[in-house]
């Protein structure tokens, strides 16, 4: 199963937006047939009449999980049951995991927001649990570990607050090794990797222009990510919407060698070079002495679609698992899932699983190796 067969695309280039790929694409799963053809034909209404900002608020509604499940036309237990079937829980299938890995070194790669923190309104105060901390502290002791995120890799970095794992921050845009030594690599690694860096003073001009536009907007918020920019919707009124993505157009329109994606109720502007969590991934995996090997098993933890790229290179690779954390069904490149059935409200808090999985890893590796587990 290909994510093109079940998300409706939008061509951002028709949408005025130059040089724009890849194309920003809607998440409406297979089973929501009618929501597809509505918002088919409402992308293909919009362009001829020439509102074609409807289109991204269409796209903006889409990535709104109150949304598809208002619009589901199917009963969400069967929707739910047979993904589960197709993405089964990485809690219960531990014991396969870890058999997979036999003879193989686990790489572990961690998303920060929605996966090791809870989602929260605010964007500065999306803070990991201690407890998470411990947990990924530990995981990085028995696997090499980096977190992957398309925030900036300072800003994770003073949420995470652990010296000993690699940071990929800008959605692998600024790439950075452990800051002191660890067993798998000795010494300060410093700056690993920045393919981007050319964009910095255009990213900063851009970053700046859209706080200037979108300051009437109550509720929006444009965060600097260093080689990308956030602008988030998550508190902005439904009714404004289409007045925030008309002013993110209109600056978009002046830099066509940026382009626009989309994540859990934010849009992001990055530079158009061919670099995603994919890339990020491979690049980490060499860097640690992994290309071309078949003795290492990539485990990639993450909740939104800009993890998709790298839940996609593994599945391509034919090696490791994508995880993918969330309370709904989603068209996933993923081989597992980690969720909470029961939640109820719509900032969730997903991330107890995790921690859950990440334990039950180190507590394998631990008995593995003779140690006692707690
Ligand atoms: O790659 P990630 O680590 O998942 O980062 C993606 C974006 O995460 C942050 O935004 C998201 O989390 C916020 C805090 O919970 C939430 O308020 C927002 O609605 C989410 O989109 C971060 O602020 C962005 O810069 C990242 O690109």
């Amino acid at each position: 199963m290909t994510n093109q067969q079940n998300v409706a695309i939008v061509d951002v280039k028709s949408l005025g937006v130059r040089n724009v790929m890849p194309p920003l694409s809607l998440p409406v799963a297979k089973s929501f047939p009618q929501d597809l053809k509505m918002l088919r034909k409402k992308w293909f209404d919009t362009e001829k009449g020439g509102a074609k900002i409807n289109a991204w608020v269409d796209s903006m509604r889409a990535s709104s999980p109150t949304h598809i499940k208002s619009t589901a036309f199917i009963p969400e237990t069967d929707e739910k049951s047979s993904w589960i079937v197709h993405h089964p829980s990485a809690l219960s299938m531990f014991e396969q995991i870890v058999a997979a890995s036999e003879g193989k070194q686990i790489v572990m790669f961690l998303d920060y927001d929605g996966t090791l923190s809870p989602i929260v309104e605010d964007p500065d105060q999306a803070f990991m649990s201690r407890e998470m901390r411990a947990a990924v502290r530990d995981v990085a002791r028995y696997f090499p570990t980096a977190i992957v995120t398309g925030r900036c890799r300072d800003k994770v970095y003073s949420f995470v607050k652990l010296a000993d794992l690699y940071y990929a921050g800008s959605h692998g845009m600024d790439i950075k090794g452990p800051s002191k030594s660890c067993k798998y690599k000795k010494g300060n690694q410093g700056v690993l990797f920045q393919p981007a860096s050319e964009f910095l003073p255009m990213i900063d001009e851009v970053h700046k222009t859209l706080v200037e536009k979108t300051k009437c907007i109550p509720g929006a918020k444009v965060e600097n990510n260093k080689f990308c920019v956030s602008v988030h919707f998550r508190c902005v009124d439904e009714k404004s919407w289409a007045a925030l993505a008309e002013q993110v157009r209109s600056v978009l329109n002046d830099y066509p060698k940026l382009k626009l994606s989309q994540g859990r109720k934010v849009l992001e502007i990055r530079p158009t070079i061919k670099w995603d969590k994919g890339r990020a991934l491979e690049f980490l995996l060499e860097a640690l002495g992994f290309a071309n090997s078949n003795d290492v098993l990539p485990v990639y933890i993450g909740d939104d679609r800009t993890d998709e790229d790298a839940f996609k290179v593994l599945s391509d690779r034919g090696q490791g698992f994508g995880i993918l954390v969330s309370k709904e069904p989603k068209d996933t490149n993923a081989s597992y899932s980690l969720q909470e059935p029961s939640e109820a409200s719509n900032i969730t808090n997903l991330t107890m699983h995790v921690k859950e999985f990440l334990r039950r890893l180190v507590d394998w590796k631990k008995l593995s190796q003779g140690e006692h587990a707690p």
